[in-house]
């Protein structure tokens, strides 16, 4: 791996300590080479001065002006790049793929299900499944003069102000927004935000917009809305900046050179030159190369689509796995683009009002979620009347399997789709978190040529990065570490935990020691977190202790530390959390406390989406089940039902569907989710009356049943039986209601879907979908065991050399983690769960005798013995028997095979008795 964040020996970064006035001092060497959890965090100040001579030693690569007009202007090969960021970034070799998925297909282990215990569920963890075998079924250099004011709580110094961005948005909300009401405030409405801008502006027309916060209290929920004092400022703005603006929007049409490229960043940004990889990106972008682009966290990927959108005359449409990412980057952009979003959580009415704005032409940049590229109206607008120049595909590791962060729904990102569907110009692909096996998956989904790869090192240099072994109290080592230097000064802290109730005992436990922290986490609601997230930005609050459902596309510029409470399950996911820190540049100190018991814990949930070829078969033939083999005809699955009934999670079948629509047979095609078990209500005129004028409620009444007078009917079959869309009927029973004809009530989500193709033979499908789900699982079984391993070589990092210990720990880290994203993901560290254990078949028979009703499959006792629910199997019901996780540091593969033959001889006895 080719990094130079090392090359001077040194770990740590060649940027400011992140109190320069005065220096921290250095935090106390640790005794042994195994100091005790908070002990053991170092900051180096020797290896930091020297760090930071290396880098200022680095010599600066000139900006090359790039001259050729746009059209024709194809990046140059990559070359040493120069570096503005306050922080070095190492240039990784560009990557060279082997055989793919071959490397994971070694990986072997059997699969389980899941865990439906809430208090035990990873936060916001996304399905992902993996491998074995069958079952059997029993059933940059700082910038001086960019120095923000350093994060230290005690630190009153204010450093100058960075250059008087007028346009430029701010970290704390400003900026340009389509009105957002994302967090269910129904009464506010999208503002006609236009009003009393002039008409006579071009269409990159300023307006001014800001991030409301309703009051100090912090009670209300932040909307978006239409702010008078800036809407002045706007109309108050002169006419030359507008036009300065537009020329050098026309100049870099002209020529896409470095100098009018820097010349628009300067004026639209405040900024005096691009970051490492911004100026190559951009540039591969307006040449319409679609090109993959991996930057480190806050290296500033969003200006590679944004830029792009002032020149391009269409629109760019940014695909976010997350609502709160997208609005986070509404909101950071620049007010002279005007953006919009939609998801499902808005209203319908907003959506229209942003849909309007869209074809109006008002809207240039767009921000989707991958499931609106179902939506059949959706996808004909772009075809009939918008053009897209750019489709930017955000985190796109979720393409792909083998991330970390794997979305289904992210597969119907090919680029065939998003060329033929939404005539897209160009693909931006970005990410900040792929090995070179995710790499190579997202860019042949998105046919990206490889030397449209633009990848620096995955990492920041200005992490101080440690680990220290943790046991029983590892409450009690946070504490003690954050009442240690150099954390007890920060004045930004986010502490990770896997769970939710973590969040809350820990930050209560903070708050007990007079620590002002807050917990986060997904099962929040809505405005507590948007609450949470603007106190924090606004140092209301210095410690959020949250879960994975905090953080992502936060850009906090100040938060100094990074503390994990437990183990992250990848590298990815913990470079993707330390990336949280030291977004400003300066040096950020980012702790990781090590046990093995949740180490063990999240093996196990790493089972949890885990599938039997059995199950799989079983699911199949539901789908392609002979009562709906009709071709167009509208199929459901009732979701909870389903998941009981197959012992699936719904994220899981989720999963299998969509393999089925674009695997490659495409078997059917998905339609959107609704609630298909409608019971209906008839007020004014009678259901007979009301069908002979209306055929859809002909319809209703011919498919319902009734039940004390109410007719009960699934809305797919009578969509169905019409030949419309569920939409269609759904429809007509919202007008009914407005015409106080009907009141009804909806329920049973399910997926949707029409069968196109019937698979020839269910068993070789079964079998090639259940290699490939327990792949992806044994891929994350992996990932943790990978983490681990480098945690743990952290921790036995030798202190012998004249390196202090901490130098070596985040050298040791940044070494692991740079391999890993290179390709070589090296796991030295044998996995902790053993290969035996002398109880284990007697337990299992135990277990069988002892519940002999249930019909169970070796993969739900491996569950059990493992302490995971899974829906036909919960937690509440299952916990209580004495063998629940029991077996927990014995193999998982292992306990599968042992229940295998404790099933066959259990069913043997019970034959032989029977006879
Ligand atoms: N050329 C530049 N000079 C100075 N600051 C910049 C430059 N480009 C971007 N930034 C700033 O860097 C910060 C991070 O940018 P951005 O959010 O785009 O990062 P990112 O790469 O998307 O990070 P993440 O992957 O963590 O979301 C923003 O505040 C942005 O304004």
């Amino acid at each position: 791996m080719d990094s130079d964040s090392d090359s001077d020996g040194s770990h740590v970064s060649a940027t400011p300590p992140r109190d320069p006035f005065p220096p921290p001092p250095r935090p106390p060497q640790p005794p042994s080479s195994k100091p005790p959890p908070p002990v053991s965090l170092k900051v180096a100040s020797s290896s930091s001065s020297s760090s930071s001579s290396s880098c200022h030693s680095k010599p600066k690569a000139p900006n090359p002006s790039h001259k050729a007009p746009i059209q024709s202007s194809l990046p140059p090969p990559p070359s040493p790049l120069f570096t503005n960021l306050p922080f070095r970034i190492c240039e990784s070799k560009p990557v060279v793929f082997s055989s793919s998925v071959s490397s994971f297909a070694r990986l072997r282990s059997r699969a389980s299900l899941t865990t439906s215990d809430e208090k035990l569920k990873p936060d916001g963890v996304d399905c992902v499944v993996e491998p074995p075998p069958v079952i059997v079924a029993v059933n940059a250099p700082p910038k001086p003069l960019r120095r923000k004011p350093p994060n230290l709580i005690t630190d009153t110094i204010t450093s100058p102000p960075v250059k008087p961005p007028v346009f430029r948005t701010t970290g704390n909300g400003e900026g340009n927004f389509v009105k957002l009401n994302l967090n269910g405030k129904r009464g506010k409405k999208f503002p006609s935000k236009y009003k009393g801008v002039s008409k006579s502006r071009s269409s990159y027309a300023f307006r001014g917009k800001r991030y409301k916060k309703k009051e100090a209290d912090g009670q209300g929920e932040s909307l978006l809305e239409e702010d008078s004092d800036l809407q002045k400022q706007v109309e108050e703005e002169p006419n030359g900046f507008i036009s300065s603006v537009e020329d050098a929007i026309l100049a870099v049409k002209t020529e896409a050179s470095d100098e009018n490229l820097t010349k628009l960043l300067n004026l639209v940004y405040g900024y005096d030159s691009f970051r490492d990889g911004q100026l190559q990106g951009i540039k591969m972008v307006l040449g319409g190369s679609s090109t993959m682009l991996v930057l480190p966290t806050g290296a500033g990927k969003s200006l590679c689509y944004q830029v792009p959108a002032m020149i391009f005359p269409g629109i760019t449409l940014v695909v976010s796995p997350l609502v709160s990412l997208m609005i986070d980057q509404l909101k950071h952009l620049p007010s002279i683009i005007k953006g919009g979003l939609l998801s499902s959580s808005q209203r319908p009415e907003e959506a229209t009002e942003t849909l309007r704005k869209l074809k109006e032409g008002i809207i240039k940049v767009l921000f989707v979620s991958p499931e609106r590229l179902l939506n059949v109206e959706f996808l004909s607008m772009f075809r009939m009347s918008l053009s897209v120049s750019l489709v930017v595909v955000d985190e796109a590791h979720c393409v792909s399997e083998w991330s970390h962060n794997f979305r289904p729904s992210y597969m119907r990102l090919k680029a065939s789709m998003l060329f033929s569907e939404l005539k897209a110009e160009c693909i931006l692909a970005m990410t900040a978190t792929a090995t070179a096996m995710t790499l190579q998956a997202v860019m042949s989904a998105l046919e990206i040529p490889s030397t449209n790869l633009i990848q620096k090192s995955q990492l920041r240099d200005n992490f101080e990065l440690s680990v220290s072994l943790s046991g029983a109290n590892r409450i009690k080592d946070l504490l003690i570490l954050m009442e240690s230097h150099p954390y007890k000064e920060i004045r930004s802290i986010i502490v990770y935990c896997k769970f939710q109730y973590e969040t809350d005992m820990i930050s209560k436990y903070l708050r007990d020691n007079n620590i002002n922290a807050k917990g986060y986490h997904s099962g929040l609601p809505a405005k507590d977190r948007v609450r949470i997230q603007e106190s924090f930005c606004s140092n209301k609050i210095r410690v959020v202790v949250a879960t994975v459902a905090f953080g992502m596309g936060l850009d906090k510029g100040d938060v100094g530390a990074v503390i994990h409470f437990s183990v992250p399950g990848s590298l990815e996911e913990y470079v993707q959390e330390i990336g949280r820190a030291g977004r400003d540049g300066r040096l950020s100190y980012c702790h990781l406390f090590y046990d093995n018991e949740t180490y063990l814990k999240l093996r196990s949930l790493s089972h949890s989406d885990g599938v039997d070829e059995y199950a799989v078969g079983k699911f199949l033939t539901h789908v392609f089940s002979t009562e709906t083999k009709q071709h167009e005809k509208i199929s459901s699955l009732v979701i909870e039902s389903a998941s009981l009934k197959f012992d699936m999670k719904e994220e899981v079948m989720q999963t299998i569907l969509t393999h089925l629509e674009l695997g490659e047979v495409q078997y059917l095609r998905m339609l959107p989710q609704l609630n298909v078990c409608c019971t209906l209500n008839f007020h004014k005129s009678s259901p007979n009356t009301l069908a002979a004028r209306n055929t859809i409620v002909a319809a209703i009444l011919k498919k319902s049943h009734v039940k004390q007078g109410l007719y009960v009917f699934d809305i797919p079959a009578v969509a169905s039986s019409i030949f419309v869309a569920t939409t269609n009927v759904l429809a007509e029973i919202q007008t009914l209601k407005m015409k106080g004809e009907v009141t009804y009530e909806l329920k049973d989500p399910a997926f949707c879907y029409t069968i196109l193709k019937y698979p020839r033979e269910i068993c070789s499908l079964s079998s090639h979908l259940t290699k490939w789900l327990t792949e992806i699982e044994s891929c994350k079984v992996r990932k943790l065991d990978i983490m681990s391993s480098a945690a743990v070589a952290a921790i036995n990092v030798s202190n012998t050399s004249e390196l202090s210990f901490g130098a070596k720990q985040t050298m040791s880290l940044q070494s692991r983690i740079l391999d890993y994203f290179n390709g070589d993901d090296k796991c030295d560290t044998p996995s902790k769960t053993t290969q035996n254990c002398a109880f284990l078949r007697a337990d299992i028979k135990v277990f069988l005798q002892s519940n002999r009703q249930a019909k169970f499959t070796p993969r739900a006792i491996a569950r059990i013995m493992h302490g995971v629910g899974s829906p036909a199997f919960p937690n509440s019901v299952w916990s209580k028997t004495h063998f629940w996780g029991r077996y927990m540091s014995v193999d998982f593969r292992v306990i599968m095979e042992a229940a295998q033959t404790e099933l066959f001889n259990f069913v043997d006895r019970n034959a032989a008795l029977a006879t």
